[in-house]
């Protein structure tokens, strides 16, 4: 699968060592910086465009996700949602990995490299990558009223704004 990359100076390191793993799996990985250490770096663009890239790979029908992360993930998931069809989710356990595929159908995972150990995000970004949507109705009808709201600042049958 092609996995789309992108950190800032917090998860720099991170970011060398979970590209290796990842080619070492067998995905093509396409990195969106940086490419340097600058501890005054900004995380939104890197985000945006590794965001940006998975929106555009899976409109053209390329199977691909995303792997955004810095101190906390926070930031990143927040940059990363900005992007129309981006469903960023943060994940901190392997349960959360699990269900940001299997209820949310998350396109990008968000990660914090100041909260674990670079063995556990590996771990969390297996999971994440292996598990895939459950498909059950609820779930995908709650995807398709964000994906409404993005599109039209609604959501058919409920108040939105009242
Ligand atoms: O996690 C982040 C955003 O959510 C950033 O990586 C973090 O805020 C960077 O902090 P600093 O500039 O103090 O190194």
């Amino acid at each position: 699968m092609r996995i789309h990359i992108a950190t800032d100076h917090a998860g720099l390191e991170f970011s060398e060592d979970l590209q290796e793993h990842l080619r070492a799996r067998g995905h093509e990985v396409v990195d969106h910086g940086p490419t340097s250490y600058d501890p005054l770096d900004d995380y939104p663009p890197f985000c945006i465009n590794a965001a940006l890239a998975v929106a555009r790979d899976q409109a053209a029908g390329v199977e691909c996700l995303g792997v955004v992360f810095g101190g906390s993930g926070n930031g990143e998931q927040i940059a990363a949602n900005k992007v129309t069809g981006i469903r960023a989710a943060l994940v901190w356990n392997e349960s959360t990995a699990l269900l940001a595929r299997q209820h949310n159908d998350a396109n990008v995972i968000s990660i914090g490299a100041r909260q674990h150990t670079v063995d556990e995000a590996k771990h969390f970004i297996d999971v994440f990558i292996a598990e895939p949507f459950s498909g059950e109705e609820r779930h995908a009808r709650r995807i398709a009223q964000l994906a409404e709201y993005e599109q039209t600042g609604l959501i058919a049958g409920h108040p939105i704004g009242a």
